[in-house]
């Protein structure tokens, strides 16, 4: 944990200079849960103790990047290439913090993980942009590549843009399957702490593989539909799910609302889609197994 849950993604920030916030790790895996995408590691939030959970039991590299701050608490930083100083630290109350803990996949000895370059990655660059948002036709090109000829890759990667647009994450650089599996089954999405970071904007270029490639799974588009007519809403759903993290409320009001009101953006897209000619049958899609 950096900020309070109602802090929001600094607007002069580029989106790979968002700080990542536990809670939206922590919404992200009931997100994926109640939507039926079951693709984020199950997560939960709590307080640890710095002192026994992570600096008494350290190794001695981990260990020489604790150091108690001015007012006495205690803070520590990673070993990375960016952000790993002291001006980024985390620090406890005095040694008291809130986090979110993912699931720990098994080994990859045990079960090997493929990571792909996601197709409408952004530049993360400040001065380029990415081929996706200048060219229009770039889903043609996306869908000769071998393995987006299986459609139901295409329909999944649809489903994960969905799914971040849903909580406003624009850093999903690359996402993972699972070597045994083969290349047409499910993806792994963990990292998803750049989300929950604006309530007031939809961040539509987030959905460009839904309105470039005018597809989406059936059972997606059903889910959408449902939690538009209701009686629940998606906030609903989200609130009464968030309720079982000890960390709960997890997502503020504001946030729970701009979900409802995302729902109605994503099913407005696949209207367009419709209204552009393209064929109901071509644009709501059953996945293959
Ligand atoms: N639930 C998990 N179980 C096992 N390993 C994991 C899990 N989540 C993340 N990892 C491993 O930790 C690495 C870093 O995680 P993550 O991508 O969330 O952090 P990050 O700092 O945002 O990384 P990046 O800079 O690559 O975006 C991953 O590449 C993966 O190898
Ligand atoms: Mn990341």
């Amino acid at each position: 944990m950096r900020f309070a849950r109602d802090v929001e993604t600094i607007p002069d920030h580029y989106y790979f200079s968002d700080y990542e916030r536990h809670h939206a790790e922590i919404a992200a895996f009931h997100l994926d849960w109640v939507m039926g995408f079951y693709r984020v590691p199950p997560t939960a939030g709590r307080t640890i103790n710095m002192t026994s959970e992570i600096l008494n039991v350290a190794e001695r590299k981990l260990k020489m990047k604790f150091y108690k701050s001015p007012v006495g608490n205690l803070c520590f930083y990673g070993d990375c290439e960016y952000y790993c100083d002291s001006e980024h630290a985390i620090c406890g109350k005095p040694d008291l913090i809130e986090g979110s803990f993912a699931t720990f996949l098994p080994s990859l000895d045990e079960a090997d993980r493929v990571t792909w370059l996601n197709p409408w990655r952004r530049s993360y660059s400040k001065y380029k942009k990415a081929s996706w948002e200048t060219n229009s036709d770039y889903c043609e090109g996306v869908k000769q590549e071998a393995v987006y000829k299986y459609s139901r890759r295409l329909l999944e990667l649809i489903d994960m843009h969905i799914f971040d647009f849903l909580t406003g994450n624009m850093d999903r650089h690359h996402y993972e399957t699972y070597k045994e599996f083969g290349n047409n089954t499910f993806y792994v999405h963990y990292d998803n702490g750049r989300g929950f970071g604006k309530t007031k904007h939809d961040e539509r270029s987030i959905l460009a593989p839904l309105y470039q490639c005018c597809q989406i799974s059936y059972e997606t588009f059903l889910k959408l539909v449902k939690l538009y007519i209701g009686p629940q809403r998606l906030s609903d759903i989200m609130r009464k799910s968030l309720a079982k993290d000890s960390l709960n409320p997890i997502l503020t009001e504001p946030h729970l609302f701009a979900l409802d009101r995302r729902v109605i953006k994503i099913l407005k897209e696949v209207s367009k889609c419709i209204r552009k000619g393209n064929h109901i049958r071509d644009v709501i899609i059953h996945k293959p197994y």
